[in-house]
């Protein structure tokens, strides 16, 4: 075995039965899970699929002032050093890819780079009318850092979407996500980028009567969109050309079970 693929297989990056736990990442997990047979710690499955808003994370960091929303953010949900080492990691896993997408009849290459997750083989899901590549097991720092979300949140997850800003030219444009997924978190990794909600327009008219509102997502901080958010608002990451560093932001979610 050559030496890069020895180092592979020794990551917690790589799935599978040869995989590797990261002891310490995971000793650092007061959770009590069941071991997996391949010996990777087993991912948290919680029945809850919002945040419980009367619980004490949700109390302490609802942004307020956000009618029609309901939003919560965690500037410190990790360190700045763990969020290094995490976003070190993860710009070497080996499944990113950019996606060809369809405009106006008209293919091109999306700028931002992605990578699809899910638990179970047999899930699938679609982003901006394409279906995306999904990758299965999660390698160990997946389930170490979904965890980590779930137990905070007390929600558990089916599926993660990882966003690679590789600088501040990728962007990614005003948009809602599905309403299908009832609750969506997000973790930044690496670059500080600003993050915007417009109040969406529908017939000519601000579903709420409420401005644009933006804040900078910092790195290892938590976004979480859940309730009528994506009915009434839009979100983006605008174009930052002086940002010269990478953001991965890791998105988690349920897929909608037929
Ligand atoms: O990178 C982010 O924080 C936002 C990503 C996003 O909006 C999405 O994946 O739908
Ligand atoms: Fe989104």
């Amino acid at each position: 075995m050559d030496q890069s693929r020895k180092r592979r297989a020794n990551s917690p990056l790589t799935s599978g039965i040869s995989a590797k736990k990261p002891k310490q990442e995971v000793s650092a997990l007061s959770i009590k899970t069941q071991k997996q047979h391949d010996n990777s710690p087993a991912l948290l499955k919680l029945p809850n699929s919002n945040v419980d808003i009367d619980s004490d994370w949700a109390q302490q960091y609802r942004i307020p002032n956000l009618p029609g929303a309901d939003v919560y953010y965690q500037a410190d949900f990790v360190d700045e050093e763990r969020a290094n080492s995490w976003y070190q990691l993860l710009c070497e896993l080996e499944t990113w890819y950019r996606p060809t997408l369809t405009m106006y009849g008209k293919g091109y290459i999306q700028s931002r780079s992605i990578a699809g997750y899910v638990t179970s083989p047999d899930l699938t899901a679609r982003y901006s009318g394409h279906s995306v590549q999904m990758n299965h097991p999660y390698p160990p720092l997946l389930i170490e850092i979904q965890n980590r979300v779930s137990e905070a949140l007390g929600v558990g997850f089916d599926h993660i979407m990882l966003n690679w800003y590789q600088n501040g030219s990728v962007h990614i444009g005003k948009h809602r996500d599905t309403k299908d997924n009832q609750v969506i978190a997000s973790l930044s990794l690496g670059a500080k980028r600003t993050f915007v909600m417009h109040p969406h327009i529908s017939k000519g008219e601000k579903k709420v009567d409420a401005d644009a509102t933006r804040w900078v997502l910092a790195n290892g901080s938590l976004l979480v969109m859940q309730g009528d958010t994506q009915e009434n608002w839009k979100h983006e990451i605008p174009k930052e050309p002086k940002v010269k560093e990478g953001r991965i932001s890791l998105t988690f979610r349920q897929i909608v079970h037929a």
